[in-house]
């Protein structure tokens, strides 16, 4: 029996007799006993069922067929069905079977709610509660794994909407950092950004639940990696890569202004939001985010878009965001990542060869990781007084593999070589064109591609001082449509001085990091009042005693450490004070049934749970009313930034030691992705038969002093080449389909000085020059083709044993109507195109032709599990606990790894009163509607196609058939 609506019904009854008709006239069923609904509060007596006849015109129109799968048919009421059956019958939920979400399912650790990996174990309709507010979060499936835990698509039946919930690995250091999160996208919401136009994910709720921090966020889409793979690694069409520059420089922008670093910006933190018209992205996983003025780690961004600066070890700001934007524009436009290094060294010499140039010999002089890739040529006298250029020359020059290999014992590791060209403009120039694309709109993209190296040029700029600020960036004619004629030459801005490195806070797996978000309470006369009279705070007053040589230290995490050296502790030069916090991470940590904390339990720690009587550390909302000085407040550690450098023992895991993550070493690090090399591995054969010691990340490098060994650098400082003109395919009979760029072919094939095609503005502005281009480009027999398991992290060799026709399951609509690309912008350069290839059918997201062919034939060196780099590590533990969920966390294939920053000072310049909102409401407005999340559509709005795969060239590209669940995880 069923009942569809108030107005009629199509239902089974018991015997299988249908019924049909206007319930709410019983009469009508003509003296009949019905079974009446029970929610009509009607008793039942007896059931007689007979066909219906319909008396009048009337009642035929009441009829209503509502179609519904059969199994929710066959299923509807099935409960009441039975107990009609049997009245005997009970039903009870608990005896449902479970579907779980979470792997591994076993529970062994809280109580039997996490598993071995510390992971809230999900099932479906697993409900999270936020015991203040009693919201209640049903969870429907699992978007995406992370170094920091779970995100789940929950409903919240309050809102009627969807949210993503990330579920915080029960573990004191990962809980730290997700506060770090909290606070810092809760600031840059409420304080940056209230009118949600800047592309940040928005925050909508946190609390503690089963022990686990949760962080309510509005639900994206598909990430901007994942969106490249769909469309099988083939570059994005130009007035996308417009769009979506336009929109993170946005973002970006507004973190510049909040003087914040995002430090990991990459491809797959970069997430597509469809329930907006049009479809937007979002920046996401601010885990790594930190103050500019509070820079405390030094190893921090994913490799692919790791800056000089960061890979040198100098002091950095927010332009190592642009350095990384950079990599991701060039990225959505090739498809491919533009400095896709297989370790530091790899990274650091496609800069070189790509780029054409160096870091500027100010940032060699300082950085502390210079003697690893760079020899001295030019004399000690003059790099000790400053003089550190023989004339325009530098005084440093990269070592070679060999130079690598002798001074650090090691071979580097090298990966393949993904683009036929080796400069910028080669690369970006000879990228195939869409097939098929009319001469006229090739010519008008031959423009904007100048537009677009024009760009790159002013992003991945070496000297991080001349490097395009955000505001600067989105003025360049690629952005704003205009056209390209000349160089760009940026707007003044003020700078922001990188302050000199004056304190170096290693290891402490959360305390680091809050300080390093400038979160830390110790910011004098800014923020300690607050948590002297706070009521929810008991302050135990503590002599400070030793309690600064804490700087990075484990705390609480150790069970001989004090109070003052507890999570739940601060302190000035004269005090320390303890204060009590219900969700203390040390409260988080407690697991029995593991036999022994996992990082061993403070005594705080201790008397947190105890004081918590009624909700045993379960459900505890942070934001309570007692958790309200978090973001200012409780600091993992009670470290103040001394007013001098000070640095911890080399000893500890945030040190390149032998145990850091930079040294790949498993142990080194808990919260690493570097299972993700594991994963990574296991899923090809590299053809890489490298020992498991890496050869990767800072070493116990020896700085060996200026080497005069008369070699002057080979180097062309800067030189910027743009091979221009008519792409070759036009004036060659070049296939396209094969995916290859074109060489040799007549015309701006590789890069020769054959401007007819460009402005004479350009001409003249924009020098061409083949010889780099020429020169350096293999020839094709040579080209290492790329593979895309070798950066793929999620890419399996068996996927190329699936069908590669679901082109048209692949492409929903749901996309469609989401993204109106350029519509609305009238500018021209960019936006004419973009009107111009409307019409023509050409504006497509993507461009038919990748750069080269996949294939299997060359299998060069993937980020492997040598290099930390897939491991992140954004805090470090000694405990060897750990490691044994490695293999779970999900692969990277991007290299960022956790090292202590360094702090470059600004300590006493705190922004301590803007991190006074930790507490957000859910905003109801706000909230996504759980539109769709469809990885596999391949087309926006408008009809724009960007997955179609028309007469592709290519057979074995893997189809895009990750399920949705692996596409967040790819670093
Ligand atoms: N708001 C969101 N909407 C939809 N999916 C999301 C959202 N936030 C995160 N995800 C998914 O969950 C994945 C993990 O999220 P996130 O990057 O924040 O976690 P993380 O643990 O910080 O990851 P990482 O290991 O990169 O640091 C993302 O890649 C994405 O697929």
């Amino acid at each position: 029996m069923g009942l569809e609506s108030a107005g009629g019904f199509f239902g089974k009854s018991l015997n299988g007799f249908y019924f049909n008709g206007a319930i709410k006239e019983n009469s009508k069923l003509r003296g009949q006993k019905v079974l009446i609904p029970l929610i009509w509060g009607i008793a039942m007596d007896e059931l007689v069922f007979g066909a219906y006849t319909p008396q009048d015109e009337a009642d035929r129109k009441l009829r209503v067929v509502v179609r519904r799968p059969l199994v929710a048919r066959l299923t509807k009421d099935i409960i009441e069905t039975y107990q009609i059956c049997n009245p005997q019958f009970k039903y009870s939920e608990e005896l449902n079977p479970k579907r779980f979400l979470t792997s591994p399912s076993v529970g062994v650790l809280n109580d039997g709610y996490d598993n071995v990996n510390s992971d809230l174990i999900l099932t479906v309709n697993f409900v999270l509660i936020n015991l203040e507010t009693q919201r209640r979060y049903i969870v429907k499936d699992v978007l995406g794994h992370g170094t920091f835990g779970q995100v789940a698509k929950c409903w919240v039946p309050e809102t009627g909407s969807f949210v993503a919930v990330k579920i915080i690995k029960n573990q004191p250091a990962y809980y730290q950092q997700a506060l770090v999160e909290v606070s810092i996208l809760t600031t840059l919401n409420k304080k940056y950004d209230p009118e949600d136009k800047h592309h940040i994910v928005r925050i909508y709720d946190y609390f503690v639940y089963q022990r686990h921090l949760c962080i309510c966020f509005e639900l994206l889409d598909t990430n901007l990696y994942e969106l490249i793979k769909i469309n099988h690694f083939r570059g994005l069409s130009l007035s996308i890569v417009q769009l979506f520059s336009k929109q993170i420089l946005r973002g970006l922008a507004l973190l510049k202004d909040a003087g914040i670093i995002h430090c990991d910006l990459k491809p797959e933190n970069i997430l597509l939001c469809t329930s907006v018209k049009p479809a937007e992205i979002k920046i996401i996983d601010f885990g790594s985010a930190c103050m500019e003025d509070r820079t405390v780690y030094s190893y921090i961004q994913s490799r692919y878009y790791r800056s000089p600066e960061v890979l040198l070890g100098y002091q950095y700001t927010t332009a190592i965001d642009m350095w990384s934007f950079g990599c991701i524009v060039a990225e959505l436009f090739l498809g491919l990542p533009l400095f896709p290094g297989a370790s530091e060294f790899d990274l650091l010499r496609r800069m070189i060869e790509i780029l054409g140039g160096q870091p500027p010999d100010y940032v060699l002089k300082e950085a502390k990781n210079t003697s690893k890739f760079f020899k001295c040529i030019g004399s000690i006298h003059n790099v000790e007084n400053g003089e550190v250029s023989i004339g325009s020359r530098s005084t440093y020059q990269a070592l070679t593999e060999e130079e690598y290999e002798a001074r650090e014992l090691k071979k580097p590791l090298i990966g393949k070589e993904y683009f036929n060209h080796k400069n910028l403009e080669a690369i970006v120039t000879n990228y195939p064109y869409r097939k098929n694309l009319p001469k006229e709109d090739v010519i008008k993209e031959s423009q904007i591609r100048l537009a677009l190296i024009d760009f790159l040029r002013g992003l991945v700029e070496f000297d991080p001082a001349k490097r395009w600020s955000p505001f600067q960036a989105s003025k360049h004619p690629f952005v704003t449509g205009e056209p390209f004629t000349s160089p760009y030459r940026p707007p003044p801005e003020t700078p922001r001085l990188p302050v000199a490195q004056n304190i170096k806070v290693d290891h402490h797996p959360g305390g680091g990091h809050w300080f390093a978000a400038g979160l830390s309470p110790n910011i004098p006369n800014r923020n300690r009042v607050s948590y002297h009279n706070s009521p929810h705070f008991p302050m135990v007053p503590y002599g400070h005693a030793n309690s600064y040589g804490s700087i990075g230290s484990h705390g609480s995490y150790n069970d001989n450490a004090g109070l003052g050296s507890s999570y739940g502790s601060y302190g000035d030069s004269s005090n320390m004070f303890a204060y009590y916090s219900p969700v203390g991470p040390s409260a988080m940590n407690m697991h029995p049934q593991a036999g022994a904390s996992m990082l061993g339990s403070s005594p705080d720690a201790r008397r947190r749970i105890m004081q918590y009587s009624h909700g045993n550390g379960l459900g505890v909302s942070p934001s309570a009313g007692n958790f309200a000085p978090l973001p200012l407040g409780t600091s993992p550690s009670q470290f103040t930034p001394p007013s001098s450098y000070s640095q911890v023992s080399g000893g500890s895991p945030g040190h390149y030691g032998p145990t850091s993550p930079a040294r790949n070493s498993c142990q080194g690090s808990p919260l690493s992705k570097m299972a993700a090399a594991g994963q990574f591995n296991r899923r090809k054969s590299w053809g890489y038969s490298g020992s498991s010691q890496s050869l990767e990340g800072p070493s116990s490098s020896n700085w060996q002093g200026p080497v005069t060994d008369g070699t002057t650098s080979s180097q062309a400082e800067g030189s910027s080449q743009v091979a221009s003109g008519l792409p070759s395919h036009i004036h060659s009979n070049s296939n396209t389909a094969n995916w290859k760029q074109q060489r040799g072919s007549v015309g701006m094939v590789t890069g020769y000085s054959n401007i007819q095609n460009m402005p004479s503005s350009i001409g003249s502005n924009v020098q061409l020059q083949h010889s780099a281009g020429v020169s350096q480009d293999k020839s094709e027999s040579s080209m290492s083709l790329p593979d895309p398991g070798d950066w793929d992290p999620n890419y399996s060799d068996e996927l190329l044993l699936q069908e590669d026709g679901s082109d048209e399951s692949c492409i929903t609509t749901e996309f469609n109507r989401g993204l109106h690309i350029g519509s609305a912008d009238s500018s021209v350069g960019v936006g004419r195109f973009n009107r111009a290839s409307a019409t023509s059918s050409n504006l497509s997201i993507q461009r038919q032709n990748g750069p080269i062919g996949f294939s299997h034939a060359e299998v060069g060196s993937p980020p492997s599990a040598n290099d930390p780099h897939p491991g992140y590590p954004r805090f470090m533990s000694k405990h060897s606990h750990f490691t044994s969920h490695m293999t779970q966390n999900s692969p990277s294939r991007l290299g960022q790894q956790m090292a202590p920053r360094y702090n470059h000072g600004r300590s006493t310049v705190a922004r301590g009163s803007e991190w006074n909102h930790m507490k957000v409401q859910l905003p109801p407005s706000n909230f996504n509607s759980g539109g769709p999340r469809s990885p596999g559509n391949s087309s926006f709005s408008n009809g724009i196609p960007w997955g179609r795969r028309v007469n592709h060239p290519v057979s074995n590209i893997p189809p895009a058939s990750r399920g949705r669940k692996d596409y967040g995880r790819i670093a």
